[in-house]
């Protein structure tokens, strides 16, 4: 009996090792091949991303570029990742029509944003796609630049406010609220004036979401589901849905009632309404509601699932944009002397005057700045797709089921690539030299090949607008002892996140409270100021005074800036391939 029992279970043990190998061995075998660092067993590479914080997660990948080279292999418990950071390698993935399956990170999307455009694939991805790339066509864009025209305005207040409290604040939380309100009217054509109602229930949610995301893509232990829903964030997920998807259904129920008495009305009425200036802005939302895919309209899932993507896709990625563009138009004040030059000889210095799409085509030299922020701190660090079976790009083989992980961060800062990477330099992207041109693939912040960015017209023309308002009002300044040392600025210990936290939960948390309880919640040595100095005299060109003009005023309307956040993520921007000293200095503040 005790022979059987023991039979038994070495053939149960024997069946399980084959299945096992079957499922793993294609998987095993060519990931050595690719090579990595060396791995536990069962649970491979996941150490590494214990409990990791984003600059944490960034300074272990870049530790493995150096050792392993621009394209290896980690394994995450039963999960393969293959990470690219060589240009030919991107090309072969992005440039194909074959890879366009995202990688398994998207599915801390999904539970927002279903099946939409930035998640899906296969037929539903090609005919939405279709039906959607007409939308950021530049007559629809040029009704949006209104939208973000009226917001900027908005955001100055929001500026001018904290100006006058004197308080320090983090730019983050307030570009946070303006991208918001942008891309609510552009989506869904409903204004919910997040930058003056910034605690209302939408608002709170989509932040919450977009945090719950962002830490479950870097730390593992969120990572998988069995252990996220024994977490109190799943709570929190499914609370914040209600209120996401719920707001986002009603806005559709009533587009459509208003979209059927519109087609209700008579021509008269039409007439009527355009000879008194009546016109009504199309939302991205109403075009949903107009389109049909093989014959038939949309259903309202397939909508809200569109109009969620646009209103994650559309705020998180451009608050990041603005927020380092101004963080770094701060720091080079002869880059931000041209930017204004630029913006006063295009739009001139009234502060009011309305803003068209021409004129934002026009800013040339502030276009090649948002570029250079981009090569520095992509707005969406890293983008995967999943392998599906078996295939060859540039020599090596990805096995089927292999995440690839692409990440322009680090391809942004490789000296192969880009000639002293870790300069500020806007020029290099200038059209007669320009990096891009020399090979495409090697600078992708907004992707690349058929899954590129759809938003990313839209993207330039809103970062371009906020920026020609801003300094229309503004100057930005560095504060005098903010020189390179400060940017070996490590995150204080008191602020390094409790196991089972990540920092960024931890920093969107101190950003989330009011500007005046943040100035105890950190040394005062370790902070960062940008300053504000407003501009005197709107009517006039006004001659910007420089630095040591303003720190002669007695009192100039300064704000200092906590950039708290800009802190956290300046310590990646030292990560600069070329540079082993940074990366000794870096591990030794470790
Ligand atoms: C600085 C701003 C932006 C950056 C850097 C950026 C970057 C990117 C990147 C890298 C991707 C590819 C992601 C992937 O392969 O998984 C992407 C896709 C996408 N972006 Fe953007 N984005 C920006 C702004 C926007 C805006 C403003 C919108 C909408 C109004 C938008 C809508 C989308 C959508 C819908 C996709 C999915 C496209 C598809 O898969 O067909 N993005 N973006």
């Amino acid at each position: 009996m005790a022979i059987a029992a023991l039979v038994a279970l070495a053939l149960v043990g024997l069946a399980l090792a084959v299945l096992l190998y079957r499922k793993f061995a294609n998987a095993l075998y060519y990931g050595a091949k690719i090579g990595g660092p060396r791995g536990y067993p069962l649970i491979g590479n996941a150490l590494l991303f214990l409990y990791k914080s984003p600059p944490d997660f960034f300074l272990a990948i870049e530790k493995t570029i150096r050792e392993a080279g621009r394209c290896f292999r980690l394994w995450l418990g039963p999960e393969l990742l293959v990470i690219v950071t060589d240009a030919k390698v991107a090309e072969g993935i992005l440039s194909s029509p074959k890879y366009i399956e995202k990688s398994g990170e998207y599915d801390f999307m999904r539970p927002w944003l279903g099946e939409g455009l930035l998640t899906s694939s296969g037929r539903k991805w090609h005919s939405h796609r279709k039906i959607i790339t007409p939308t950021f066509h530049f007559k629809i864009l040029e009704q949006f630049v209104e939208i973000f025209d009226h917001q900027s305005d908005v955001f100055v207040e929001q500026l001018r406010a904290q100006a006058a409290s004197g308080q320090a604040f983090d730019v983050f939380p307030l570009v946070t609220l303006y991208a918001l309100d942008v891309i609510c009217e552009s989506a869904m054509g409903t204004k919910i004036n997040a930058q003056i109602h910034s605690d209302s229930e939408y608002v709170k949610a989509v932040k919450e979401i977009t945090c719950i995301i962002h830490i479950r893509t870097y730390d593992v232990m969120a990572r998988y589901n069995s252990l996220f829903n024994l977490s109190p964030y799943r709570r929190q997920q499914d609370k914040v849905l209600k209120v996401l998807h719920g707001y986002t259904n009603s806005v559709i129920q009533s587009r459509r009632r208003d979209l059927v008495e519109n087609n209700q009305k008579s021509q008269q009425d039409r007439d009527r309404e355009a000879e008194l200036g009546i016109r009504r802005k199309v939302a991205f939302l109403d075009m949903l509601l107009q389109t049909t895919v093989d014959g038939r309209p949309l259903t309202d899932v397939e909508i809200r699932e569109e109009v969620d993507t646009f209103m994650f896709e559309g705020h998180d990625t451009t608050t990041s944009a603005i927020s380092f563009l101004m963080y770094r138009l701060a720091r080079h004040p002869e880059v931000q002397r041209k930017v204004y030059e630029e913006i006063v000889a295009v739009i001139g210095a009234e502060r009011d005057t309305p803003v068209t799409l021409a004129m934002l085509n026009e800013l040339h030299y502030l276009e090649l700045v948002v570029k250079e922020t981009l090569r520095l701190y992509p707005s969406v660090p890293f983008y995967g797709r999943k392998i599906l079976e078996n295939c060859e790009i540039e020599g090596r083989t990805f096995p089927a089921g292999a995440n690839v992980i692409i990440m322009p961060f680090f391809m942004g800062r490789d000296s192969e690539y880009f000639e002293d990477p870790q300069e500020f330099r806007p020029e290099r992207f200038a059209v007669e030299t320009s990096a891009e041109k020399t090979n495409p693939y090697r600078y992708i912040p907004f992707s690349a090949g058929p899954r590129n960015c759809i938003g990313q017209k839209f993207a330039m023309a809103e970062i371009k607008n906020v920026i020609s308002k801003v300094l229309r009002h503004f100057e930005l300044l560095a504060p005098d002892h903010f020189g390179p040392s400060c940017d070996m600025i490590g995150i204080p210990f008191h602020l390094r996140p409790p196991p089972g936290r990540t920092l960024h939960s931890l920093v969107r948390t101190i950003a989330s409270t009011k500007p005046a309880d943040l100035s105890g919640t950190q040394d005062k040595n370790t902070r960062q100021k940008i300053n504000f100095h407003e501009l005197k005299h709107p009517s006039k060109v006004p001659q910007r005074p420089n630095k040591s003009t303003i720190d002669g005023q007695s009192t100039p309307t300064r704000i200092p800036v906590d950039t708290q956040t800009v802190q956290l993520l300046e310590r990646l921007s030292l990560v600069d391939l070329d540079s082993a000293e940074a990366h000794r200095t870096l591990e030794a503040k470790k």
